[in-house]
């Protein structure tokens, strides 16, 4: 399988209303997250969550993203929301993500890239301590953990890696082109996630903005096929 034909997934974060989730589904997301973080100023709690993943179809995943939650929380929520896929943005050691995961349900492990090149960061380390994450979600390294929209230097990512990642920070319908055709060859797929960039203000969805940033999405996946074709020598 080449990994430059796979059609690049897409999650929209940070939903607190009915008519966002619908605009995600209609614009063609894989996924929609919900931050569970009452820091964040797009925090709903666990109950609210559940309401808004009534309004999903089949295939089309909840994602419950968590900052530093006491364990508790973390089952309280998955009891409400028992399909969700769990992400954690915070400082989660390897250990807390096992127990509060029961060692089996899936979850992207937030792994934040400094901005500042001279701080050093090993992703590859960080992967191998995170061995049963599904994936690592690519994110800056900002104040207030995430959902900044500040990008990160993508040339910071390692050339080559084995597992599967999500590329976010400061995605917009402008930018998210760019860093797939930068980013999904060093990976072995390669999903994307936002939130600011497909705001008219922090925590409501913008819905042209989100149809925009799928459109840029499928853009990049098309050059991304198109110059995987093997070119024949003219005969
Ligand atoms: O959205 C938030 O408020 C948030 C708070 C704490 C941690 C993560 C948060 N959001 C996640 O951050 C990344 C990047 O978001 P952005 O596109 O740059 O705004 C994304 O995974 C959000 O889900």
């Amino acid at each position: 399988m080449s990994p430059d034909a796979l059609r690049t997934r897409i999650k929209i974060c940070g939903l607190t209303r009915e008519q966002d989730v619908d605009a995600a589904v209609e614009a063609g997301a894989d996924a929609v997250g919900f931050v569970l973080y009452a820091k964040s100023p797009r925090h709903v709690n666990a109950q609210r969550a559940a309401q808004l993943v009534q309004c999903l179809p089949p295939f089309v995943s909840p994602v419950l993203l968590f900052v530093n939650e006491p364990l508790e929380g973390v089952r309280a929520a998955c009891d409400l929301v028992p399909n969700a896929l769990l992400q954690f943005h915070g400082d989660e050691t390897p250990d807390y993500c096992r127990k509060a995961t029961g060692g089996t349900r899936p979850y992207l492990r937030a792994a934040r890239i400094p901005l500042d090149a001279a701080q050093p960061f090993d992703l590859l380390k960080f992967a191998a301590d995170y061995p049963e994450a599904q994936a690592l979600l690519l994110d800056a390294h900002v104040e207030g953990y995430g959902g900044a929209g500040r990008t990160f230097p993508w040339s910071r990512l390692p050339p080559s890696a084995s597992f599967h990642a999500v590329l976010s920070g400061g995605l917009t319908p402008a930018n998210v082109a760019d860093g797939i055709v930068q980013v999904r060859p060093r990976f072995r797929t390669l999903a994307v996630d936002v939130s600011s960039g497909v705001e008219a203000s922090k925590g409501v969805k913008d819905a042209a903005k989100i149809h925009q940033f799928v459109a840029a999405v499928r853009s990049a996946d098309e050059r991304l096929a198109r110059s995987s074709h093997v070119q024949l020598p003219a005969t």
